[in-house]
């Protein structure tokens, strides 16, 4: 099968300092799971989230701020692209030859075209960077003038414009190095927001894209088979949390819009992800999505665990 895989948050750091050394550690660990994927003898197409790490990114301009200029958030997110593109290629070359399968894996700074006159960009809803106090988020906003918002019961962060994603711009050299058996990671963060001027130019624009929602694009794009979503839970669940939880290995997707209009899934962490699945389910006739955890993946694909959200 030709398989998208969106790696989340919970692959890329492990609440460990953010040490470069950790969080290729991590990274090494993740990409064993791809791996097992690939040896599985599937195409693997991997796009990663960049939440932590582009904040981090911002959070190290603003404070060299006075031995070199500051660098706007569309650069920042190039960089993470590259920061995190490193270390899986890295990783995943080595664990591949290990295997004695190698195979070439390349990462690609991906831009992704916007509207410039999204939403998103006056309702800024996508959190970055670290977990504040709510008074350490509110001096941070006074101070640096950055919106804050609380994160799902997860503690405060700083929010970001987050457009939807409409084209993908290295599209055709996405397919080029994935015909040639190029394991590609692509679309990194999300892709890096621009948008297309009238003479063809594009240009960058200060935003975060949801990676669940990039990533569905970019398997419905290379005509993937499956989109699947791997993330700190191993299934998705209904009352999430309480004492009446219930994990679900199966959605329709009237069932999924069911809990959706319920609010059963929370904004920023699971509803983009339950809906880029729902979005690809429903792309075309056949086309499965799956959201589970890394460890669970290679079952789950096997269909003994995680949550299928198909039509
Ligand atoms: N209904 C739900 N079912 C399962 N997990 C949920 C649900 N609602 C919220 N979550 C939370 O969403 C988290 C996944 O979102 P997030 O951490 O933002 O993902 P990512 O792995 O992309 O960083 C899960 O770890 C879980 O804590
Ligand atoms: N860009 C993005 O969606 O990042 P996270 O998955 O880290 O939130």
């Amino acid at each position: 099968m030709k398989i998208v895989v969106a790696l989340g948050g919970n692959a890329l750091e492990d609440g460990a300092a953010p040490t470069a050394e950790n969080q290729l550690n991590v990274i090494r660990e993740t990409v064993v799971h791809v791996a097992n994927l690939i040896e599985a003898g599937h195409e693997v197409i991997i796009a990663h989230g960049n939440g932590p790490q582009v904040g981090r990114i911002l959070i190290q301009n603003h404070a060299g701020r006075e031995l070199t200029p500051e660098l706007p958030l569309d650069v920042a997110d190039a960089m993470s692209q590259g920061l995190i593109g490193y270390h899986i290629q890295q990783a995943l070359d080595y664990e591949l030859k290990k295997r004695k399968m190698p195979k070439p894996v390349v990462s690609l700074i991906t831009q992704i075209v916007v509207d410039k006159n999204d939403a998103g960009f006056t309702n800024p809803t996508k959190p970055i960077g670290p977990f504040y106090s709510e008074a350490e988020a509110k001096a941070l906003a006074s101070e640096q003038g950055m919106t804050v918002k609380e994160d799902s019961g997860r503690g405060w962060r700083q929010v970001v414009a987050s457009p939807i994603p409409q084209k993908i711009v290295e599209l055709e050299s996405i397919k080029t190095l994935v015909n040639n058996g190029v394991v590609v990671i692509a679309c990194g963060g999300g892709g890096v927001p621009v948008i297309e001027n009238d003479n063809g130019m594009f240009e960058g624009r200060p935003a975060v894209i949801d990676k669940d929602f990039a990533s569905e694009k970019l398997a419905e794009d290379l005509n993937a088979d499956m989109l699947i979503v791997l993330t700190a839970v191993d299934q998705v669940a209904i009352n999430f949390n309480k004492p009446n939880q219930e994990n679900l290995s199966h959605l329709s997707i009237t069932e999924a819009q069911k809990y959706v209009d319920e609010g059963q899934f929370a904004p920023g962490s699971m509803l983009p992800k339950v809906q880029a699945c729902m979005k690809f389910a429903a792309s075309k006739a056949g086309r499965k999505a799956l959201i589970t955890s890394l460890e669970k993946a290679k079952e789950a694909i096997e269909g003994h665990n995680g949550t299928v959200i198909e039509a």
